[in-house]
């Protein structure tokens, strides 16, 4: 992969980067700022360098259409205090390729930044149909002299402003994407053994359709969070009003027998935090997990269940956590995270966290991130990497 020094003198050059910048946020507050600081570095060595910085990133899923929830407008804010010591200046445009980005990139001094709305606002970006992507891949590249990825965690996503901008531009791949790469392949060559891996958080169906290829590469999957309750159905136990992902109950099926067949073992939890509504101040209780009641849902992992996935982790010598345990928001269903966090920071070996929400989790519960091997801002990313598949963000990259 060309790294940001072969692109040769940049001064001048529009340069379009494309950033992860998806974070928590409620309101225009932002939660963890995790991934904008990731993406400050090869900002900063561009617009030294005097490139003119065009970012795009995106944020949540709007699915295509504009939606003030979605503006990037908060993060173009917090991105621009993150660069003022730099002396670097922060513009936000306030559509992707339209009148307004078009008007800004015109305006753009050597050594100022310039963020354009988020990417998802058209649904072009996402679109299955390679004709529709190129032809935004195309308004994108217009915008720009040279592409430089750095978004690791989209790299799995072949969306227009991932994949198809960099086969219309020369392009390099930013720090970012070079450093988690570094780090993940530790992961992938030879793995210290027991080589453990912990799922959760809430993208249930992303996550489902990994576990395959992880039961390939790890030792012992431990499964926490929003998936647990398909395993659960998916083992005959009802599951009240909890996550639930009906149509892949014959997959899910098909892993435990998988895993069984393999010898791989993978650990469900065996109690859960349950409330009757999703909400903070909702009475938590704690129910065995083939128990759950009908007009309850589940929540955390429970504390024998905690303490068990502590346990399997520091027997382990790689270890890779992704997804929250439990709403780990709301301080009633933390505990699990916490528990998982704790027992990661004393793995006596290499500890790798995982995803956006991830790592706003440990930090939420005050972790720091060098109690950890490597905190890496890609969730899905990170995962499919581990599973071996080509990554379309990358494998571009490789490509002249
Ligand atoms: N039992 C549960 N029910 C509902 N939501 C849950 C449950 N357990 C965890 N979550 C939610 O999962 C979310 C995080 O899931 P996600 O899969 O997005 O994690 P991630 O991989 O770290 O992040 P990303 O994919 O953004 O990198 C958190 O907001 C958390 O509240
Ligand atoms: O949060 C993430 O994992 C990345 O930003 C990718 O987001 P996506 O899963 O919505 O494509």
């Amino acid at each position: 992969m060309k790294t940001i020094d072969d692109l040769g003198d940049v001064a001048g050059l529009q340069v379009l980067v494309r950033s992860d910048l998806n974070v928590p946020i409620d309101g225009e507050k932002i939660g963890d700022d995790g991934r904008i600081r990731a993406s400050v570095p090869t900002l900063v060595k561009l617009a030294k360098a005097g490139a003119k910085v065009i970012v795009t990133a995106h944020l949540g899923r709007p699915k295509g259409e504009p939606n003030p929830k979605y503006t990037l407008a908060p993060v173009a804010k917090r991105l621009g205090e993150l660069l003022e010591p730099e002396g670097i200046t922060v513009k936000f445009a306030t559509d992707v390729t339209g009148d307004s980005a078009q008007e800004a990139v015109q305006l753009l001094d050597e050594g100022e930044v310039l963020l354009l709305e988020n990417i998802r606002y058209d649904a072009r970006e996402e679109s299955k149909d390679d004709a529709e992507r190129g032809g935004f891949a195309d308004e994108l590249a217009g915008l720009a002299d040279v592409f430089v990825s750095d978004g690791f965690g989209v790299v799995h996503r072949k969306q227009a402003s991932v994949y198809d901008v960099a086969k219309r531009l020369q392009h390099a791949a930013g720090g970012l994407v070079l450093a988690e790469v570094e780090v993940l392949k530790k992961l992938t060559e030879d793995p210290a053994r027991p080589y453990v891996v912990v799922l959760g958080g809430a993208k249930v169906s992303d996550k489902l359709a990994v576990i395959e290829n992880l039961l390939a590469k790890a030792d012992k999957l431990l499964i926490g969070g929003g998936m647990v309750f398909t395993f659960l159905k998916a083992q005959g136990h009802e599951v009240g009003k909890s996550l639930l992902e009906e149509d892949q109950l014959d997959t899910v099926k098909g892993y435990l027998e998988t895993a069984r067949s393999k010898g791989i073992e993978i650990v469900l939890p065996t109690d859960i935090v349950v409330a009757p509504e999703f909400k903070a101040d909702a009475p938590a209780t704690v129910v065995p997990a083939d128990s759950i009641p009908a007009d309850q849902l589940g929540l955390d992992i429970g504390p024998d269940s905690a303490k068990a996935f502590a346990a399997e982790i520091a027997g382990a010598k790689t270890v890779f956590w992704n997804g929250p345990m439990g709403v780990f928001e709301m301080a009633a269903f933390a505990g699990g995270t916490k528990a998982v966090a704790q027992a990661l920071t004393e793995v006596d070996g290499l500890s790798v966290v995982g995803g956006g929400d991830s790592a706003a989790a440990v930090r939420q519960l005050g972790f720091a991130d060098d109690q950890f091997g490597h905190i890496s801002t890609g969730g899905g990313a990170s995962l499919e990497y581990l599973e071996g598949k080509e990554l379309p963000g990358l494998a571009v990259l490789e490509e002249d």
